[in-house]
C-alpha cells in the first residue's frame, strides 16, 4: 500500500486542532525526542551567542548585509494616482504576525537569514520561529541569526506540529502568515493550514535542474546536481543535455538524466519539470533564458551554482518545488506585505458615472447596492 501523505498530515493536525496542547507535546515526543518547555528562554540566546566563534559571527553579518543589499531594492512604494479629481491606487502594509518554520533535521540558519532579513525590511512587527530541538537545545547559530534580527520568540517545535502551532494559535499566539521551508511534512502541513493562515510557497524538499552542452566542465556540474540531492532523499536531480558524453559522465544515483535532441527541448523539458533551481551552463547561456517559463529560480554561467545562492549571493533560496514554480515564486519583501486598495473619489466623478453602478446592479438584481448609488445628492 501507498504511504497517503495528505490524510497522514490531515490526521496530525485533526488532532492537534481538537486536543491543543496535549497533541503538541505528544508529537513533539514523538518526532523530535522533546518534552519539555517550547518557548526558548534569553539564557539559551546567550549561552547560543558565547558558542559561536568571532570568524563565524562575521560570516553571518556579512552574509545578512548581502541578503539585504539585494531585498532592499524589492521594497515598492504605495501606487496612487488622481483622476478627475478622485484618488485611486494600491497602498502596502506588513503583515503584522508572522511565523518562520526553520528546518531542522539538518539546522539550516541560513534558511533563517533568508526569510527574516525580508520580514524586517517589509515592517513585519511580530515574529515567531520554529525549529525542531535536537536533544532539547536549538541549533546555537539559528539562535545568533533570531538574536541578531532582533527575534525573541522562538519555539523548540518541528515538523506537522510546528505548522499547526502556529497555524491555531496552540502554545503561542496565532499566526498570520507561515513562511520558510521544509520536509515533505512540513510542505504538506503548511499546504493544508493554508486559509486558516497565509502562506509563503510551497518550499519542499530540494530540487536542480541543469541544462548543459559540451561545453561545460562535467566536474561543476556534477558536483551541483549533488549539491541538491545531499539535503534528503526526496531531493530531486536532472540533467538536460545534449552531450552524450556529459551524460554518461553524470549519470549517478539519483540524478535524472535525460538527453536532448537540442538546447531548446532541454529548455521545453525544464518548463514541464518546473524545478525548484535551473543552472544553465551551455556556451551562450543568456541565450536560453527567453524559452524558461517554470522556474524558481535561474543561475547561469560556471560562476552561478546553486550553493552560492542557497548561501552567499544574497538572493534568495525559499523556492517553490515539487512543480509549484508552475505557479509559485521565490520569496521576496512583498510577500510579506499585504496590498489594499484605496479610493476617495469626488462628487463630480461619482455623480457623472454612477449610471453604470447603477446599471450593473439592476442587472445582478441588487436593490439595495441601486439604492445606496442613487441616494446620492
Ligand atoms: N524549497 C526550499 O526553499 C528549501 C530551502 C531549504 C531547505 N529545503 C528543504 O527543507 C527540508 C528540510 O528537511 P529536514 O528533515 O532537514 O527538516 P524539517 O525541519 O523540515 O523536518 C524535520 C521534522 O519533520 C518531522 N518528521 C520527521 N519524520 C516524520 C514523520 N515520519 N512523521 C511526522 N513528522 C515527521 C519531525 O518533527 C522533524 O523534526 C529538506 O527537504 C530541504 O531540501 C527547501
Ligand atoms: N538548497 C536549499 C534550497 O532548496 C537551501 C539551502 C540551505 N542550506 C543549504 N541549502
Ligand atoms: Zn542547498
Amino acid at each position: 500500500m501507498t504511504f497517503d501523505l495528505e490524510k497522514y498530515v490531515g490526521e496530525v493536525l485533526k488532532d492537534i486542532r481538537e486536543r491543543g496542547i496535549e497533541a503538541v507535546r505528544e508529537y513533539s515526543r514523538k518526532f523530535d525526542g522533546y518534552d519539555g518547555e517550547f518557548l526558548v528562554r534569553e539564557e539559551e540566546f546567550e549561552e547560543a551567542e558565547r558558542l559561536i566563534p568571532e570568524e563565524d559571527k562575521q560570516v553571518i553579518a556579512r552574509t545578512i548585509e548581502r541578503v539585504r543589499k539585494y531585498h532592499e531594492k524589492q521594497l515598492e512604494n504605495d501606487k496612487l494616482y488622481i483622476k478627475n479629481a478622485s484618488l485611486y491606487g494600491i497602498i502596502y502594509k506588513p503583515i503584522r504576525r508572522i511565523g518562520i518554520y526553520v528546518p531542522g533535521g539538518k539546522p539550516l540558519p541560513s534558511s533563517l537569514i533568508m526569510a527574516g532579513v525580508p520580514a524586517k525590511i517589509a515592517g513585519v512587527r511580530e515574529i515567531v520561529v520554529t525549529i525542531p530541538p535536537k536533544e532539547g537545545k536549538v541549533n546555537p547559530y539559528v539562535l545568533y541569526v533570531a538574536k541578531l534580527l532582533g527575534i525573541k520568540e522562538v519555539y523548540k517545535l518541528g515538523g506537522i506540529q510546528a505548522i499547526g502551532a502556529m497555524a491555531y494559535g496552540i502554545g503561542m499566539k496565532k499566526v498570520d502568515k507561515i513562511f520558510g521551508p521544509g520536509n515533505k511534512f512540513v510542505n504538506e502541513a503548511k499546504r493544508q493550514v493554508f486559509g486558516a493562515v497565509g502562506i509563503d510557497s510551497l518550499a519542499g524538499p530540494s530540487e536542480i535542474a541543469v541544462i548543459a552542452d559540451e561545453s561545460a566542465n562535467k566536474d561543476y556540474v556534477l558536483a551541483d546536481l549533488l549539491s541538491q540531492l545531499e539535503h534528503g532523499k526526496d531531493s530531486k536531480a536532472w540533467l538536460l543535455t545534449t552531450s552524450k558524453e556529459l551524460a554518461e559522465y553524470c549519470n549517478k544515483e539519483g540524478v535524472e538524466v535525460v538527453l536532448c535532441e537540442s538546447l531548446e527541448e532541454c529548455a521545453e523539458k525544464v518548463n514541464e519539470i518546473a524545478p525548484e533551481h535551473l543552472e544553465i551552463l551551455t556556451k551562450e547561456p543568456l541565450k536560453l533564458v527567453d524559452l524558461i517559463e517554470n522556474a524558481g529560480a535561474i543561475y547561469l554561467g560556471e560562476y552561478t551554482p546553486v550553493p552560492a545562492a542557497d548561501y552567499f549571493l544574497g538572493v534568495n533560496h525559499v523556492l517553490p518545488t515539487g512543480g509549484a514554480a508552475k505557479f509559485g515564486s521565490v520569496l521576496t519583501v512583498m510577500d510579506f506585505m499585504k496590498r489594499i486598495s484605496l479610493a476617495y473619489v469626488s462628487r463630480e466623478e461619482f455623480l457623472q458615472e454612477r449610471y453604470l453602478g447603477i446599471r450593473l446592479a439592476e442587472i445582478e438584481g441588487m436593490e439595495q447596492h441601486k439604492r445606496s448609488m442613487e441616494i446620492r445628492r
